[in-house]
């Protein structure tokens, strides 16, 4: 039966685990490692804008539900801003202000013209029907739609979004705008301006660091194992890419539980399998393990590929790792992230792994913008590229100024950012030392 009442969970806001408030400590020490002063700190650290809506959407049982929605848009110094949409319960503003923040530094390190955004809507979308999830994207839409456009804030899918939801988004957008303007958002269906690639780009961005941590590291990839936490669009398609590069994908979970298969899950069946709508829990061709045991594994790669704030001081002690691939946006903890470091755990920061994403995503708009479209060989191609020089310009960073991986990604984006402040003129000499 259908619930009748939204309830969704309390924010868990406890100081050490809000994005926000991670986000912001990890840049003052980037800034500080790169002898700029705290103006640079105080320039950056807030979003220059953060819109709340109220979403009221009619529900099948004649109900009206007014659902909370956000966007964040942290910079533009660079270019317009641009990040995806959530749907979930856990979203609240001080998250989509951290993954606005993630954005401007992600765009940076990639070098892609563009500035940081995000946004989200609080609701657990397996409640809904279609037909509500429908009316909800188009409300969405509607109430941000003052402060987007594509050569304003470009919004993507993110968690519980994905080409459906953009084609709705997009409609809306179009008939309140009275034409069609495909660069207005991204990661749409092929058939109205989507690009080749966008589907897979992420987990295939993922897998590029993960080939060139493994050169880094000494770790062969062919018979190596890996873990992954979350089976969406993001972790199925790293299982995707690693099985082909011929790494056993030994455990997967997804919301609903985990599973394990000591000489690798058969990737292909099970992406077969989740697409028509199955949960992991419910593969009978592996072993049920419970959702801590899949950081407990002794796995050469760990991919945490769902939410933030999954890496703790809990799992961290027991993680058996060589390389921890940060699909997912802030998945370690401060605490976590000292553990793995201290256990010399190579790992590839968020801000770096998943930009595969967001620079397909820029050459959609791209292709949008000049209505001229690629075929899929040549977006791989261009991300390969990017992904590459990104990966290899944190590794100079990190080599140079002897830090960590993480810090170093920092490092290299706020680098751009203060380039771009100076050369607008937000900056002067004076301000920045
Ligand atoms: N979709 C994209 O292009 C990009 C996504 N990301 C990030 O990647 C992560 C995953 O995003 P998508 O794959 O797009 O979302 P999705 O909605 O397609 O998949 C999320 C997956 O995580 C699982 N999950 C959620 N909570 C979990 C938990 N507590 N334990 C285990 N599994 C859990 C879900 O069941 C689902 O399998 C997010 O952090 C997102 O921000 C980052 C860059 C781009
Ligand atoms: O494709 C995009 O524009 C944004 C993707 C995204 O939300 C992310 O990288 O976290």
């Amino acid at each position: 039966m259908k619930p009748t009442t939204y309830k969704v969970e309390a924010d868990i806001l406890t100081h050490d685990k809000n994005p926000y408030e991670m986000v912001k400590e990890l840049l003052k020490d980037s800034i500080s490692e790169l002898n700029l002063s705290e103006n640079i700190y105080h320039m950056i650290k807030k979003p220059m804008r953060v819109l709340e809506v109220s979403l009221p959407v009619r529900m099948d049982n004649g109900e009206i539900h007014n659902f909370t929605g956000f966007r964040s848009q942290h910079l533009d110094v660079l270019g317009p801003t641009k990040g995806g949409i959530r749907f979930h319960p856990g979203v609240h503003a001080d998250e989509v202000k951290a993954l606005s923040i993630w954005m401007s530094l992600k765009s940076a390190i990639l070098d892609l013209p563009l500035g940081g955004g995000k946004g989200g809507v609080k609701v657990d979308p397996s409640r809904l029907s279609e037909r509500e999830l429908e009316e909800l994207s188009r409300t969405y839409i509607r109430k941000i739609t003052p402060i987007i456009g594509p050569q304003k804030d470009i919004p993507a899918p993110d968690v519980n979004t994905n080409p459906t939801v953009m084609g709705w988004m997009i409609d809306e957008y179009d008939k309140l705008r009275g034409y069609n303007i495909p660069g207005m958002l991204t990661g749409k269906p092929l058939v109205i301006g989507g690009s080749h690639g966008r589907l897979e780009a992420t987990g295939r961005g993922v897998v590029i660091t993960i080939r060139e941590a493994a050169n880094v590291v000494g770790v062969q990839l062919n018979g190596a194992s890996a873990a992954l936490q979350g089976f969406g669009n993001v972790g199925s398609m790293t299982a995707k890419f690693l099985h082909q590069l011929g790494v056993k994908v030994v455990a997967v979970s997804d919301v609903n539980g985990a599973i394990y298969k000591k000489d690798g899950l058969p990737v292909p069946d099970l992406i077969e399998f989740t697409s028509r709508g199955k949960s992991i829990a419910e593969y009978r061709k592996a072993e049920p393990i419970r959702h801590e045991d899949l950081f407990r594994l002794p796995v050469d790669i760990f991919v945490p590929a769902a939410i933030e704030n999954q890496i703790t001081s809990e799992t961290a002690t027991h993680m058996q790792v060589k390389i921890v691939a940060e699909a997912a946006n802030g998945p370690t903890t401060p605490e976590g992230n000292r553990i793995l470091e201290n256990k010399g755990v190579f790992i590839i920061p968020d801000i770096l792994c998943n930009a595969g994403g967001v620079t397909v995503s820029y050459f959609e708009w791209v292709q949008n913008e000049m209505n001229y479209y690629w075929k899929e060989e040549e977006v791989n191609q261009k991300l390969e590229e990017r992904m590459v020089e990104g990966f290899y310009n944190v590794l100079k960073m990190r080599d140079q100024k002897r830090v960590h991986m993480r810090k170093a990604a920092y490092m290299v984006g706020l680098k751009r950012i203060v380039e771009a402040f100076k050369a607008r003129g937000w900056v002067k000499n004076h301000d920045l030392y």
